[in-house]
């Protein structure tokens, strides 16, 4: 005879363990439940995927329900009892986030199960032919189980997996660039345009007679000769140590160096600097110079903060 299986669950992003009792031990109905020991119900784990996903009450129409549904299920009152039991159980499981039915006298006592599940404080729902209890909220859909729309484990051949994740990979690095965040196509365009307008800017200004007086004057700082050295030390490394005599140019060259290969690179939208100085009037003479290197005022590409 068709029987659906209990089982508890945690939804695919949380899944640690599961716990699951198959159709014959829900039989036997309480005395089984009250009975079945910690390390039996741990051998279950290994078939939550096929019980989760698996129709085992499909050919039981739900036109099942109706007079006979009390010989068929037993009463709504015992039930109700097994399922104060199971959800204790729930409670008590740190380990467990859910418990998940397919049996059709639970859905038919939902609305009772539901209101028991309140009052311990749990959260419940009804999906189809599923009926889950939950220590967190429920979602409107899950398709774990969706019976219509069963999961299938798909086993990609080896090369066709290390390309998937190669792409994976580039996409990460891609967005990783952004900060960090997980940003829009819409966001990219944007900042995108933004960085080939600042590299437009910068290339008139450096091409510009004041431009071309500033750069000849930042070329015959010390730090320019460790130019190429320096960006390169960035690349590679997660922290550098710079260290150069006044007056070599290292507060403000070095964060130029930096924003100016950026913006050379299409790349200048989402390059971030942060400069500090022990003191305001520092700040705000060294925020001022930058700027002027750059034939911009305050507030453009370098402002100050305290
Ligand atoms: N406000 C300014 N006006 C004109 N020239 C400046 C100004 N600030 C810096 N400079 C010039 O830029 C050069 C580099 O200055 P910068 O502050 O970057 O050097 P530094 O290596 O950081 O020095 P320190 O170790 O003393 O902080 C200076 O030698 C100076 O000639």
């Amino acid at each position: 005879m068709p029987c659906s299986s209990f089982f508890m669950s945690i939804p695919p992003l949380r899944r640690h363990a599961v716990l699951s009792c198959s159709g014959a031990a829900t039989r036997t109905r309480r005395l089984n439940w009250k009975n079945v020991s910690w390390p039996y119900l741990e051998q279950q784990t290994s078939n939550y995927g096929r019980f989760a996903y698996q129709d085992v009450s499909g050919d039981d129409s739900d036109r099942e329900f109706g007079s006979n549904q009390q010989q068929m299920c037993g009463s709504t009152l015992d039930n109700i009892d097994d399922w104060r039991w199971k959800l204790t159980m729930l409670l008590r499981n740190k380990d467990e986030q859910e418990v998940v039915s397919r049996e059709k006298k639970d859905r038919r006592d939902f609305e009772q199960l539901s209101a028991l599940a309140t009052r311990m404080g749990l959260h419940s729902r009804q999906y189809a032919k599923v009926v889950a209890f939950s220590k967190v909220p429920l979602p409107n859909y899950r398709s774990d189980l969706d019976d219509k729309r069963p999961q299938r484990e798909v086993i990609l051949p080896f090369g066709l997996l290390r390309e998937v994740d190669d792409h994976l990979k580039a996409y990460g690095q891609l967005k990783y660039r952004n900060g960090g965040i997980f940003v829009s196509v819409a966001m990219e365009r944007i900042l995108r345009r933004r960085s080939l307008q600042l590299r437009e800017k910068q290339q008139d200004w450096q091409e510009s007679p004041e431009g071309q007086k500033m750069l000849e004057f930042r070329r015959s700082l010390p730090a320019h000769k460790e130019r190429e050295a320096l960006l390169n030390a960035i690349a590679q490394n997660q922290v550098v140590v710079v260290s150069g005599e006044t007056g070599c140019g290292k507060t403000t060259q070095l964060p130029q160096y930096i924003l100016e290969s950026e913006i050379e690179a299409a790349r200048g939208a989402a390059c971030s600097i942060i400069c500090t100085q022990p003191r305001r009037i520092s700040a705000i003479a060294v925020s001022e110079r930058v700027a002027a290197e750059r034939g911009e005022k305050i507030g453009e590409s370098v402002s100050f903060f305290f």
